[in-house]
């Protein structure tokens, strides 16, 4: 069992009347419905300030192009430039032509997106039938569109992923809801998810995760050529699904073993399968797909089903364990828990409990685990970078066995290398936002409900907001860094922003310090044969090719 901090003055004086810890995980009763009173919103506001300690960055844009303040002046919504279009289709025909909605083509969309800014400019229009959305990268309009982004912040529609929870009549978790039960689901599950005296709590069973992940691939090394770690994205994949079910769960799943039970192998193979067919069934529409149940249509709802029988099922097992808990008068599982947290709360049903859990679930593997791979990937052709990292690791974390939230607060390279890596290859490449109203956005009138997209993969290489934009140099998010390197911290918006921002982000980016950190103290990473890798988007950024890393010890 794990200790929780006693969180606030009056938890502790609380903690003191009642003889015991109040968990963190639990709703504190009369403590929250007191800060509900005098308007405490921690759990909607989500990480507000973009840039984290290491980052430095002036107030003024670098490189950002100029605005309308005049809204008199600003042009109609038909005068955006962009793509050739026609009536009805938009630029269909023309993106036909040009071979741009072959598949190779639309997996290669954040490519597509970077080259229509450097034709039409940055903002631009493209209309594929009854996909409609306005592109921007400039960070000052990015900065705009947030401001005005509402009470309710919307994203574009996934809309087979909705589909399918109407049909088999599940509940939408918050990725997929939007308004007021939005607003419920997050205003629950932010606290757990993101205010850092909880997350803080996840720190030692994660570093145990990660303990166990290095010794995995110590064995798979040794197993293969005593150097390369076959498959290493497979296993990373598998590292970021545990991370998620111990924090979820407070369970050790055994995802990092060899065998691995046929309900994981299934859930694995279910998140893979709707992320790969997630491009092909969104175009031209996925009613389309469902009226003529296409193969990818129905590989898509098979994934689901599998991925929402094998996560009920735990949880189903999860909850009753903890129901017999209180039957036998255990009182409370002081252990971060995620799920009993929200359970407790008393304010979700059972299924909206099931849809947020595994909507958390799904969002939580590919995207750590990608970035992960990313980051292997520029640091196994930077030796010199890995012993600086070494250095600083070694120096934070000196003898110390286990790691904890205080050693992570000082590893400043560390995380300027997760940032550089998630600016060169945001896994997820775009943030989007339905306008609330009638918006003036960099001269152009564009009406509400108008998909409006900051375009982060194109921005992160955009050489006007980052010098030599292809090259990694965590340097420049780095105090120390030279004073051409000032950011402007709406030009990186890899987790998005304000309170509709990523929900995992303090876990992901816990999860994949941790794990950066215990493999650069243990090894020298180089790829097997040297070579470029191109990024794909399917519809998350993942590397193209398969990465041969070559695992060599540092004693
Ligand atoms: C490196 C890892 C990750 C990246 C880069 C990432 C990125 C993002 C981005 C860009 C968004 C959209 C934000 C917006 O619209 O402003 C998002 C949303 C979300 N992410 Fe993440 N994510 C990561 C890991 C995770 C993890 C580990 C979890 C779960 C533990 C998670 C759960 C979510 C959820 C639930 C949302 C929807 C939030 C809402 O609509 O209110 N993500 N993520």
């Amino acid at each position: 069992m794990m200790s929780v901090p006693v969180i606030s003055g009056s938890r502790q004086r609380l903690s003191a009347v009642v003889g015991r810890a109040v968990s963190p995980w639990r709703p504190q009763g009369h403590i929250g419905r007191v800060r509900a009173l005098v308007g405490y919103r921690s759990g909607l506001v989500g990480p507000r300030t973009v840039p984290s300690p290491v980052q430095t960055y002036s107030t003024a844009a670098v490189g950002s192009t100029s605005h309308h303040n005049d809204d008199s002046e600003a042009k109609p919504f038909s005068a955006l430039p962009g793509p050739p279009s026609v009536p009805v289709l938009g630029n269909f025909l023309h993106m036909w032509w040009e071979g741009l909605l072959e598949k190779e083509k639309l997996n290669k969309n954040h490519i597509m997106f970077t080259d229509f800014f450097r034709q039409y400019g940055p903002i631009f229009r493209l209309k594929i039938v009854n996909v409609d959305m306005v592109s921007i990268k400039d960070p000052v309009a990015v900065q705009e569109l947030f401001r005005k982004e509402g009470k309710y912040p919307a994203r574009i529609d996934i809309k087979p992923w909705r589909r399918y929870r109407e049909i088999s009549g599940k509940a939408t978790g918050v990725f997929l809801s939007n308004g007021k039960d939005w607003q419920k689901n997050r205003s629950i599950m932010a606290r757990p998810m993101l205010r850092p005296k909880h997350v803080s709590t996840y720190v030692s069973n994660l570093d145990t995760v990660s303990a166990d992940m290095i010794k995995r691939l110590r064995v798979l090394q040794a197993r293969a050529d005593g150097i390369e770690v076959p498959n290493i994205s497979d296993e990373l994949f598998k590292w970021a699904l545990e991370s998620i079910c111990t924090v979820l769960f407070n369970e050790r799943m055994g995802y990092l073993q060899d065998n691995i039970s046929q309900d994981a192998q299934d859930f694995i193979q279910g998140i893979h399968t709707i992320f790969l067919t997630t491009n092909t069934v969104i175009f031209p529409d996925a009613d389309v797909h469902r009226f003529l149940r296409t193969k990818p249509w129905r590989q898509s709802v098979e994934a689901w089903d599998t991925v929402f029988r094998v996560g009920e099922k735990v949880m189903v097992r999860k909850l009753q364990e903890a129901l017999e808990r209180e039957e036998r008068g255990e009182g409370e599982d002081d252990q971060p828990n995620f799920l009993a947290f929200v359970n407790s709360t008393g304010r979700l049903t059972k299924d909206e409990i099931y849809s947020n859990t595994i909507e958390l679930m799904g969002a939580a593997i590919d995207t750590t685990s990608n970035t992960l791979l990313w980051t292997l990937y520029e640091l196994s052709r930077r030796p010199e970078l890995q012993d600086r990292l070494y250095q600083e690791v070694t120096q934070v974390i000196g003898q110390d066995k286990v790691m904890t939230w205080d050693h992570l607060k000082d590893l400043h390279l560390l995380k300027a290398i997760i940032k550089e890596t998630l600016r060169m290859y945001p896994v997820v490449h775009n943030v989007s936002r339905l306008l609330q109203e009638d918006t003036v956005l960099m001269g152009y009138w564009l009406p509400a409900k108008t998909c409006v997209v900051a375009q982060v993969y194109a921005m992160g290489r955009d050489p006007q907001l980052f010098p030599d934009p292809d090259e990694f140099k965590p340097e420049r998010w780095l105090r120390t860094g030279e004073a051409h390197d000032e950011i402007n911290p709406y030009s990186s918006l890899p987790f998005g922003f304000g309170p509709r921002s990523c929900l995992g982000r303090r876990v992901a980016e816990v999860e994949l310090q941790l794990l950066l950190a215990k493999m650069s103290q243990q090894f020298v990473l180089s790829q097997v044969e040297p070579e470029e890798i191109s990024s794909v988007a399917q519809p998350l950024l993942m590397p193209e090719t398969p990465l041969h890393l070559r695992f060599v010890d540092r004693k």
